[in-house]
């Protein structure tokens, strides 16, 4: 197989794909993320992911490139990443004792025309915490780089009341749809190296 390419600077996805053990390497997507700010959250997710894959694609028209995006949803709000520790506590703020959805998309591009993605949902409930432990939580830094402004595998899962869906997706990408998609592609995840 020609090479595989994660179009992606997340250190999350790169954690993801590393458990996963087939061989990559990663390559910035370098594009504007910005979309129609009236787009449902999956259309959002499903044009970024495509936007990055093919950015790097461009310049690798022989390799296989896996691009993902991200956003979460809470009632008619949709959140990225937070800017800053004030943009962090607001946006905890808002999914505290609250359910949420995280809107995960994966695209797959590869040589002749090979174009598969997919959408996953993760709904997430949150107990409601007073002030001070959300403070102390912000202390953690976890916010930082993490669309909701928490980590689900880290001093985040302490927040987490209920989880229906795939994991991983909260953390960047969905394993489960990865692994398909791979596999559909007809990669070797157990090839010799
Ligand atoms: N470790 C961890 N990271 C999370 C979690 N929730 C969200 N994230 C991270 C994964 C992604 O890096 C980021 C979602 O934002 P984006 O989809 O825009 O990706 P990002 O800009 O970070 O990287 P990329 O666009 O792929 O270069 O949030 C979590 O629970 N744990």
């Amino acid at each position: 197989m020609s090479e595989l390419i994660l179009a992606s600077t997340s250190s999350a996805r790169r954690a993801l794909m590393d458990g996963l053990g087939v061989p990559y390497r990663t390559e910035a997507p370098g594009v504007d993320e910005h979309v129609p700010a009236d787009l449902p959250a999956e259309e959002a997710v499903r044009m970024l992911a495509v936007r990055k894959a093919r950015a790097v694609q461009e310049r690798h028209p022989d390799a296989w490139v896996l691009g993902a995006d991200q956003l979460v949803e809470v009632g008619r709000d949709v959140l990225g990443k937070p800017q800053d520790r004030d943009a962090a506590r607001a946006q905890l703020t808002r999914l505290l004792g609250n359910t949420h959805v995280i809107h995960t998309a994966v695209c797959l591009l590869g040589p002749g025309g090979h174009h598969s993605e997919t959408a996953e949902d993760t709904r997430l409930t949150f107990f409601p915490v007073p002030a001070e432990e959300l403070e102390r939580y912000l202390d953690t830094g976890e916010w930082e780089g993490c669309a909701g402004s928490y980590r689900v595998e880290g001093r985040g899962q302490a927040l987490l009341q209920k989880l229906e869906g795939d994991r991983t997706n909260v953390q960047g990408l969905p394993m489960l749809s990865v692994v398909r998609l791979l596999r559909q592609a007809g990669f070797d995840l157990f090839a010799r190296p």
